[in-house]
């Protein structure tokens, strides 16, 4: 996909829950190549949008389009080819704490390939590199992993497939600042190389102004306001300048 193109483009979402209108009309456009960070206050709908990507959950009304393709109403053997081009990160890593690293890693891929356990081990080893962690955390169990370490075999998983979009959910929640800023490269990095496109969903202001081409402030169901963080930090809208206060004031205080 050429860059500039929509890798993800969502027009007219609408998702309801009862009489609440989380999404009322949202349009969004994620470009190839591009890190898009999503802001908006709690209860804005930033989850419920993810979900509704992963097609984990049927909106009410509207498109969503992954690589030119319909979502809202493909088949379930669509979906999972979809789901393949699209790695995700959930927030707190969503390991199975049953599983030491290398059989978290190989998992969609003994899930989803026919390749051979020794070529599948070496893929993870490759992508836990690529995550900038040593060989000898394969054997280890999520347990044993510290918060930062649980989040780069995450995203080792979340790179497992070779996806195209790479969905983050909050990745630094929970990181010290040195961890989050070395986690933040990491992102950059990777999608520099891998000519990744990224969706983040983040309220980390480090995160934002480190990593992003650009933010999407996501309020009253809508997209208020785009454009980079330069911008939007400074944006005249209340909700905006309210919300990037808000944030502000709140890291002075940690
Ligand atoms: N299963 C559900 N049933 C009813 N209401 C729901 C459900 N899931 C989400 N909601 C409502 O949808 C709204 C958006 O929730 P969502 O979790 O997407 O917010 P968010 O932007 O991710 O917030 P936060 O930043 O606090 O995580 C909230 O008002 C929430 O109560």
């Amino acid at each position: 996909m050429a860059a500039g193109e929509s890798v993800i483009r969502v027009r007219g979402l609408v998702n309801r829950f009862g009489q609440h209108r989380v999404h009322d009309g949202l349009d969004l456009d994620v470009f190839s190549g591009e890190i898009l960070g999503l802001v908006g206050g709690s209860g804005a709908g930033k989850t419920v949008l993810l979900r509704t990507l992963l097609a984990l959950r049927q909106p009410q009304a509207g498109s969503i389009r992954f690589f030119g393709e319909e979502l809202v109403g493909a088949s379930e053997a669509r979906l999972r080819a979809l789901r393949q081009r699209i790695g995700m990160l959930f927030q707190g890593g969503a390991l199975f704490g049953g599983l030491n690293v290398i059989d978290n890693l190989t998992l969609p891929l003994r899930e989803h390939t026919d390749l051979s356990s020794a070529v599948a081990e070496e893929l993870a080893l490759i992508k836990l590199e690529m995550a900038g962690l040593e060989p000898e955390v394969a054997c280890l169990y999520p347990n044993e992993l510290s918060g930062g370490m649980i989040k780069r075999v995450a995203l080792a998983r979340a790179l497992i497939m070779d996806p195209e979009v790479l969905i983050l959910d909050e990745p630094t929640a929970g990181l010290d600042p040195v961890n989050a800023a070395a986690f933040d490269a990491l992102i950059v990095e990777l999608s520099r190389l891998l000519g990744l496109t990224v969706l983040m969903v983040t309220h980390d202001l480090d995160a934002l102004w480190q990593s992003t081409d650009r933010v999407v402030y996501l309020g009253q169901g809508r997209v208020l306001e785009q454009g980079p963080i330069d911008t939007l930090s400074q944006s005249q809208i209340p909700a905006v300048s309210r919300y990037f206060a808000d944030r502000r004031s709140r890291e002075r205080m940690n």
